[in-house]
């Protein structure tokens, strides 16, 4: 595991306590928030979202530390997202997890106050306008996260579902992360961890994917720690929704 940072997800180094090293935790466009669809504006500009996973090439899965990340090759645009609210493509550089450590909570963006169990970011940087992702990370117009809900399908019985669910390991593939529709939210915000750059374009799908109970109690297993210190369980490692500061959400959809 790589990149141990001074910040985590305990009652020490936890959301509350990050604008100490990072003061830009309590700035104008942080994330995540609350999306209240009610409060959301139609905006008949927005573009559908084009999303072109094609074979790109994916890297290890990892665990950072904070989460579980799958890394990509980003030296081409095969895996790009553009149209929505983006001026340019963006190129996916990573996708990573966010959970609880049961059902009722562990998503990030939450809607009318509602968590879903897991929350997947697609992290997109724009390699039209920046060279690197160091240097994209830094501005406003540098990344584009897509936000995916995941709800854990019930199952009568469990262990039927484990027969038929081709893998209930850790590996998928971006395409079969994303749901049939497309539609989204989408608003101005920031990195939901350190160093909370506010340079990310949010587009959050209205409509959740589901992965079965067994895939959502793999996440658990993982852990915050390496193997020479105590184990911790990596679990609840989400950052809770952020005010607003006057931003507007647009909807792509009535
Ligand atoms: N949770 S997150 O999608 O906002 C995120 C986290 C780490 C690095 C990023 F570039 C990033 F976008
Ligand atoms: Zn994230």
């Amino acid at each position: 595991m790589t990149g141990h940072h001074s910040w985590g997800y305990g009652q020490n180094d936890g959301p509350s306590e990050w604008h100490k090293l990072y003061p830009v935790a309590q700035g104008n466009c942080q994330s995540p928030i609350d999306i209240i669809p009610a409060q959301a504006i139609y905006d008949p500009c927005l573009k559908p979202l084009s999303i072109s996973y094609r074979s790109g090439s994916s890297l290890d899965i990892s665990n950072n530390g904070h989460s579980v990340m799958v890394d990509f090759k980003d030296m081409d645009d095969k895996t790009a997202i553009y149209g929505g609210p983006l001026e340019s493509s963006y190129r996916l550089k990573q996708f990573h997890f966010h959970w609880g450590a049961s059902d009722d909570s562990g998503s990030e963006h939450t809607i009318n106050g509602k968590s879903f169990p897991c929350e997947l970011h697609l992290v997109h940087w724009n390699a039209k306008k920046y060279m690197t992702f160091a240097d994209a990370v830094e501005a406003t117009d540098g990344l584009a996260v897509t936000g995916v809900f995941l709800e854990v399908r019930k199952t009568a019985q469990a262990g039927l579902q484990q027969k038929t669910e081709k893998n209930n390991s850790l590996h998928f593939n971006p395409t079969s992360l994303l749901p049939p529709c497309l539609d989204y939210w989408t608003y101005p915000g920031s990195l939901t961890t350190p160093p909370l750059n506010e340079s990310v374009t949010w587009i959050v799908l209205k409509e959740a994917i589901q992965i079965s109970d067994k895939q959502m109690e793999k996440f658990r297993t993982l852990l915050f720690t390496t193997e020479e210190e105590e184990r911790i369980q990596m679990v609840n490692n989400f950052r809770p929704p952020q005010p607003l500061k006057g931003r507007v959400v647009r909807a792509s959809f009535k």
